[in-house]
Parts: C-alpha cells; structure tokens; sequence
C-alpha cells in the first residue's frame, strides 16, 4: 500500500492561519505486512536519527491502528521524503496526514476525505496546512467547533511554484513565540482587506492582483527578522517577475507564484543571488493525499 501526501505553502501572506495551497512536492510511504517492525528513509531527512527511532508518523499511525483493528501486525514502513523539515513546507502536516490514511487503508476501511481533515485537526490546530494537504489545490479555511470549514479552488498548469529552501530550520512552535500579542486596529484591518482580495484574486484567476494583494503586517516582518535575508530574497523574486512572494506557513521557506514562461529565470535569478540556499521549480498540486492500496 502506498500514501503521498503534497507539500504546502500556508498564510500566502495576509492569509495567516487560513489560506493555504498545495504543491507538487511529495512525502511518500510504502507500507507491507512483515515478520517484525522495521522502517527505512530515503530523501529529506534520512539522515537525521530522530526519524528512525522516534517517528511521528509511526506513533500517529499507531493511535489509529490500535483503535481500529485487534490482530497484532508488524509492517515495513518505506519513506520517501521530498518536503524540507521545518521549512514551512508543510512537513509536519504532510505526517499527520499520511500516517490516519494509511492506518486506514491498511485495515481496508475507507475514510472520506472530510473525516480526515477533521482527525488531522486534532494534530495540527491550523487549517491552512492540512487542508491543501488532504484536498490539494488552492483553500481558504476556518476551524469551527472543531471542524474545518474549507472552499477550494483548482490551480491552473500555467503556474508554477518556485520556492527558495534555506538551509535553517525554524520551528512552528518557536516561529509563532516572535509574532506580537495584540495587533493595532489599522493592521488588522489591513490584513483583512488584503487577505479578502487575495482570495478572490485566486477565486477569480485574476493573477495581476495577487503582487498587491499578498501583503501582510501581521507575521512575516516579525519573523523574517530572524533571518533578514528572506527580505532580500522576497525582493529579488518580485523584481524578477514572481507574480508574488511570500513566507512559506511559519518559515523558513520563501515561496513565489509565476507563469510558467518567467518561472525558469525567476529560477535563475534566485540560484544566482543565493547560491548557498536551495531553489525548486514545481507545479502545483491539485489532488492532495493519495492512497493507493
Ligand atoms: N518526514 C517526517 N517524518 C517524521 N516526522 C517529521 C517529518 N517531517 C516533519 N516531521 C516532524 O514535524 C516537525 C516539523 O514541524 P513544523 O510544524 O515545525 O514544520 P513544518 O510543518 O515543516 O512547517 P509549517 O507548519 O510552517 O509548514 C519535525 O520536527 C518532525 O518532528
Ligand atoms: N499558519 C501557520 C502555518 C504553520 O503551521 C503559521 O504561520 O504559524
């Protein structure tokens, strides 16, 4: 049986918490009936020993499986990673995800993709990340009495997604810490206005509007300071023709929209500028988790 799951880009600027999209960046995972537990990792972090001896698609997998089944198995668990750790590309909801809709399919019990949402919620309070990760494509997301209330929208293949990976991690946890209590009315206006033309720039495929409509005061300023390259780095990509530019959910990945014409040398111009980070051309994914049993 086999799960992949999309990477994600959450907030969009404005869109803290809510807007999320999903990009052809994936987490796979082979899973086969075996004499005794085992896993092994390919890709990003394969590397680092944490994965191996204290997993958290293991322990996730766990929760649901014992619930729902009663025979002792062991299984082979094969990861294939192409979502950055910690890089605001949505790989912790990437996990979360994965891991319910494989204990699922493994014991044969079909689950919607509206329940699994809603299980995933109980991991991942923020709806912007796993919602694109379960439906793909473009959503605008709220938490309502603990369930995710979601509008989709399908990205067209003109697009492209261009992301600039940095080599340091940033928590969610800890990124979140540096955003201020209260926020002043003119701020919270602003985000409103802007993160309500965003969305209908999207919903209306009206991609000129996107530039102006992906600003924020709410949470880059405060966190890109942590690492004040990104400014340059977002600079960089809106001159060199990103239809926008924005910090990936909470960091510390920069993630740019273009036409498929100017995505190769808004491409170059990042890998020029910034050699020492990574730079990825991808489309955007508009099917979400995967299963295939
Ligand atoms: N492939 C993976 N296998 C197991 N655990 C993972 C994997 N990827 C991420 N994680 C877990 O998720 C944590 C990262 O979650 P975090 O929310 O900080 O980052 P993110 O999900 O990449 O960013 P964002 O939520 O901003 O998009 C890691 O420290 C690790 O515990
Ligand atoms: N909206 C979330 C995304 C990361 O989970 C944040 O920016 O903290």
């Amino acid at each position: 049986m086999k799960v992949s799951v999309p990477a994600t880009s959450a907030n969009l600027g404005p869109g803290f918490d809510c807007l999320g999209l999903a990009i052809s960046m994936k987490n796979q995972v082979i899973i086969r009936p075996s004499k005794f537990h085992s896993v092994s990792l390919k890709g990003e972090g394969s590397n680092n020993p944490a994965l191996k001896d204290n997993n958290m698609f293991i322990s996730i997998f766990n929760d649901f499986y014992h619930n729902l089944s009663h025979k002792k198995r062991f299984f082979r668990f094969e990861f294939q990673n192409e979502i950055p750790l910690s890089r605001g590309l949505g790989s912790s909801s990437a996990v979360i995800v994965s891991a319910i809709a494989s204990a699922y399919a493994i014991e044969g019990i079909k689950l919607e993709k509206d329940k699994l949402l809603n299980l995933a919620l109980a991991y991942e309070s923020h709806p912007d990340n796993i919602t694109p990760a379960v439906m793909g494509g473009f959503n605008v997301a709220c938490v309502q009495e603990n369930e995710v209330k979601y509008i989709r929208k399908e990205i067209p293949k003109t697009l492209k997604a261009v992301v600039v990976v940095p080599n340091r991690a940033i928590s969610t946890q800890l990124s979140r810490k540096t955003l201020p209590f209260k926020y002043s009315k003119e701020d919270t206006i602003f985000n409103i206005s802007h993160s309500s033309l965003l969305t209908a720039a999207f919903m209306a495929e009206d991609w000129d509007m996107l530039k102006l409509a992906s600003n924020d005061q709410v949470h880059q300023k405060y966190r890109m300071k942590q690492m004040p390259e990104l400014f340059d780095v977002q600079k960089t990509a809106l001159k060199e023709g990103a239809l926008m530019s924005t910090l990936s959910g909470s960091g510390s990945t920069l993630f740019s929209m273009a036409h498929t014409d100017d995505s190769k040398n808004l491409e170059k111009a990042l890998k020029l500028r910034f050699p020492h980070f990574r730079v990825f051309t991808v489309d955007f994914d508009n099917t979400g988790v995967r299963i295939e049993i």
